[in-house]
C-alpha cells in the first residue's frame, strides 16, 4: 500500500526528525515498506495541506506514518474532512486512511491510550515509540477512529456558516479549553507537560456560565451516566427512550468530551471508561464537574470559587490514580469520599452528542478546544458536538495498534 511519512520537527521536545532518521526509516526499509515520500511540516496547518495535496494526486487507500503529537493528527483529519474532494479524491470512491503513529508530541494522548504504559514493564523507550510502526509492518489490521465533529455556530441572525472542528481525541470547554488557550504561550519556556499544570493553576478557580444538552447514542437509545455505586453506566434519570435528551444547567467547572482515548497524558486517565467499557458504535464520553453539586457550596462568591478550586484540584488529581475521580461521591458536609454513597462528584456521561450554549456575559465560556486547537463561539452562538464512526471498512480514518 502507498505509504507517506510526515513528521513535525517542532512537536514536543523537537525529537521527530532524529527519531525518524535513526529508527523509523530503517525499520520501514527492513520491512520493504520504504515510504513513497518523506515530508516535514514547515508551519502550522502544513500537515493537513501536505496530506490533502498528496491524496489529490495519488489514489488511495493510504498508510501514513505520522511522527508528531495529537495536534498534528488533528490538522490532518480536520483538513481532509473539511476540504471538498478534488483530483483523485473526487475521482475515486472514498478510501480509508490508516495511521501508524510515532509519539513525538507533548501529551501524545491518542498514542498513550492505544498503547497504555504498563506499570513495572521495562520496555525501552525506543521500542515503545515504535509500536505503531511495528503494527503496520507486521500487517496487523487497523482500528477505525471515532471522530467528534464540533459545529461552532454564531447567533441565529449571523451570516457566517458554522465552522466544523474535527477531533480524534478531545472536544472541550471550561477548564480544559482555558488551559489549552493559555498553555500555548508557555510552550517556549516549558516544552514538556509542566506547561499544562502551570496553565491549570491559573484557571482552577474559574466557573463557566452556560447550559448543556446531551443526546443519546444510537446503540443505547438513552443518555447514560456512570453510577459509582453500581460501578456501571446506567440510563440518566432524565433520559428515557421516549424522551432521551438531558439538559444540564451551569455553572460548570469542567466539561470535556473524548473519543478514542481514556487519557490525555500517559498517566492522566480522565475518561477511564472509554477503555474499561468499550463503547458500542458512535459515542462520546463526557466528564463534567458542576460546583453547585457540592453540598457545601451555598452561594457563588470569589471565596467559594477559591475554596472549590482546591477541591477540584483533588478531584482531577484522581485521574492520575488510574481514573479514581469517577468513583468519588459527596458526603452531606461536602467532603469527598470513594465509598459509592451520595451524589457523584463527577458526572460522567456516555452520549451520542452534546450542545453547549454559553451565557453572553461569560467570555471564557465561549472557548472550545478541539484537540488543542482553540475556537471561539460568537456571542449568541453555541457549539454542537456529534460522534461519528466510519460507515464501512473502506472509508474514514484508522490507526495501527
Ligand atoms: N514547522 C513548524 N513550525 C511551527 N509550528 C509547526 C510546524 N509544523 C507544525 N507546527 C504546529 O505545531 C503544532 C504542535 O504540534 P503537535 O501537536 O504535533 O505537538 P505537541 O503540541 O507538542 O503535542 P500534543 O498535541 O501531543 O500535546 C501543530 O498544531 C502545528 O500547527
Amino acid at each position: 500500500m502507498p505509504t507517506l511519512l510526515i513528521y513535525n520537527p517542532v512537536s514536543g521536545g523537537h525529537t521527530a526528525e532524529d527519531f525518524v532518521n535513526t529508527h523509523v526509516l530503517p525499520l520501514l526499509a527492513r520491512a520493504h515498506r520504504t515510504p513513497d515520500a518523506v515530508l516535514a511540516t514547515a508551519h502550522a496547518g502544513h500537515a493537513g495541506a501536505l496530506v490533502t495535496a498528496h491524496l489529490e494526486a495519488h489514489a488511495g487507500p493510504f498508510d501514513i506514518v505520522l511522527a508528531a503529537g495529537d495536534g498534528t493528527l488533528h490538522e490532518v483529519v480536520d483538513a481532509l474532512t473539511n476540504t471538498p474532494p478534488r483530483g483523485q479524491r473526487a475521482a475515486a470512491p472514498p478510501a480509508r486512511l490508516s495511521f501508524a503513529l510515532v509519539p513525538c508530541g507533548t501529551a501524545n494522548a491518542l498514542y498513550a491510550s492505544l498503547f497504555p504504559p504498563v506499570e513495572g514493564e521495562d520496555e525501552d523507550e525506543t521500542a515503545y515509540r515504535l509500536r505503531g510502526v511495528k503494527a503496520l509492518v507486521e500487517g496487523r489490521a487497523s482500528v477505525p477512529l471515532t471522530l467528534a465533529l464540533t459545529s461552532i455556530q454564531g447567533p441565529p441572525s449571523g451570516r457566517t456558516p458554522p465552522r466544523v472542528a474535527v477531533s480524534a481525541v478531545v472536544a472541550s470547554t471550561s477548564l480544559h479549553a482555558s488551559i489549552l488557550a493559555d498553555s500555548e504561550a508557555l510552550r517556549a519556556e516549558l516544552p514538556g507537560l509542566e506547561r499544562f499544570q502551570r496553565a491549570a493553576a491559573l484557571n482552577l478557580a474559574r466557573w463557566y456560565a452556560a447550559s448543556a444538552t446531551f443526546f443519546p447514542t444510537e446503540a443505547a437509545g438513552v443518555v447514560q451516566v456512570y453510577d459509582p455505586a453500581a460501578r456501571a453506566f446506567v440510563p440518566h434519570q432524565n433520559s428515557t427512550e421516549d424522551d432521551p435528551i438531558v439538559d444540564l444547567a451551569g455553572p460548570f467547572a469542567y466539561f470535556l468530551s473524548v473519543v478514542n482515548v481514556d487519557r490525555l497524558e500517559p498517566k492522566f486517565r480522565i475518561a477511564p471508561l472509554w477503555r474499561d467499557v468499550t463503547p458500542e458504535g458512535a459515542a462520546l464520553d463526557v466528564v463534567v464537574v458542576r460546583p453547585e453539586r457540592d453540598p457545601s457550596t451555598r452561594m457563588d462568591s470569589e471565596e467559594t470559587r477559591e475554596m472549590f478550586s482546591e477541591k477540584l484540584k483533588g478531584i482531577l488529581g484522581g485521574a492520575y490514580q488510574d481514573g479514581a475521580h469517577v468513583g468519588l461521591t459527596y458526603a452531606d458536609d461536602g467532603s469527598v469520599w470513594d465509598n459509592g454513597e451520595g451524589w457523584s462528584v463527577v458526572e460522567y456521561f456516555r452520549c451520542g452528542g452534546w450542545e453547549w450554549v454559553p451565557d453572553d456575559i461569560d467570555e471564557r465560556a465561549h472557548l472550545v478546544c478541539a484537540d488543542g486547537e482553540i475556537h471561539e463561539i460568537k456571542k449568541g452562538g453555541r457549539a454542537t458536538c456529534t460522534a461519528v464512526i466510519p460507515s464501512d471498512d473502506k472509508s474514514g480514518f484508522a490507526v495501527y495498534v
